[in-house]
């Protein structure tokens, strides 16, 4: 196991925004987070990485290599992101400073993680952004010279960067066509493959679940309501909201069989 949340609550005030949350992310795993809109998705990723902002307080546990990180100096924090658990956001324009280009970015953020030689952080940069289909052409751009698309595979080739042992990808294809989409989340499983990363993918598009996922959790008003293996949550739903859910897709189960056997 890489990752064990235990009891994580998120609060606002009074307000239980994640209400005792509970879930372990084994090496390796591609972990698929579904639910309602508002249900607490992001705020529970973010929660993992001590992302929240000021007016929202964590509790519970989050232990990462058997230390709780829920706690760890703000600090430690820094480096542990990036390398340890890093983050494509679903606002990937946050990733970016108007006047820096695409490379003064990652060349910074390699800087930031001890890579010293400058020909090293150089090929690192390429080598990432021709992953995400990106040539060298972008390096010297702005990110307002990218669309919206390419400033998103830019923000995923900088979370990919470091090889993260934990990455946690918010929506991270909405903002792409269907082919850039799966190019992109084909390129994860790669790196998955590669790397024995962990991915913790929070998404609203079942089709990206059905043939990605290892394990579903589905969230409900800021609670965990389901969880389980991909084959056993789609075949043999227990909660009447997973079941809802399902039914809104309804070739899934076939589907889920013809992945399998591929
Ligand atoms: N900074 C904040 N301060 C207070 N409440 C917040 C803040 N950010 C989000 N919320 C509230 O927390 C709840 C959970 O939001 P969250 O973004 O985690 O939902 P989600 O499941 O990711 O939704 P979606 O699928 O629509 O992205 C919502 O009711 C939202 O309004």
């Amino acid at each position: 196991m890489i990752l064990s949340i235990k009891d994580l609550t998120v609060s606002h005030g009074e307000k239980t925004i994640v209400d005792k949350v509970s879930l372990t992310i084994d090496k390796g795993e591609w972990f698929a987070l579904v639910g309602q809109s508002g249900s607490g998705k992001t705020m529970l990723s973010q929660a993992i990485g001590q992302l929240l902002g000021p007016n929202l307080s964590a509790s519970g546990s989050v232990n990462y290599q058997g230390a709780n990180i829920l706690v760890r100096p703000k600090t430690e924090m820094n480096e542990l992101r990036g390398k340890a658990i890093s983050y494509i956001f679903q606002d990937y324009h946050g990733s970016f400073t108007p006047f820096l280009t695409i490379q003064q970015h990652m060349d910074e953020y390699l800087q930031t993680h001890g890579v010293k030689e400058k020909q090293k952080r150089n090929s690192m940069i390429i080598e990432a952004l021709e992953s995400v289909g990106l040539d060298d052409s972008f390096v010297k751009r702005y990110p307002f010279q990218l669309s919206g698309g390419q400033l998103q595979r830019a923000s995923i080739a900088l979370a990919l960067l470091l090889e993260p042992d934990i990455l946690i990808a918010d929506e991270a294809t909405t903002a792409l066509d269907s082919v850039s989409a799966h190019r992109i989340l084909s390129l994860l499983q790669e790196l998955q493959q590669k790397t024995g990363c962990a991915i913790l993918f929070i998404t609203h598009d079942w089709r990206h679940v059905v043939r990605y996922a290892d394990k579903i959790a589905v969230m409900k008003d800021g609670k965990v309501i389901e969880t389980g293996t991909k084959q056993k949550l789609v075949h043999q739903p227990e909660h009447a909201y997973t079941k809802q859910l399902i039914q809104a897709a309804p070739t899934l189960p076939m589907r889920v069989r013809e992945v399998s056997k591929s």
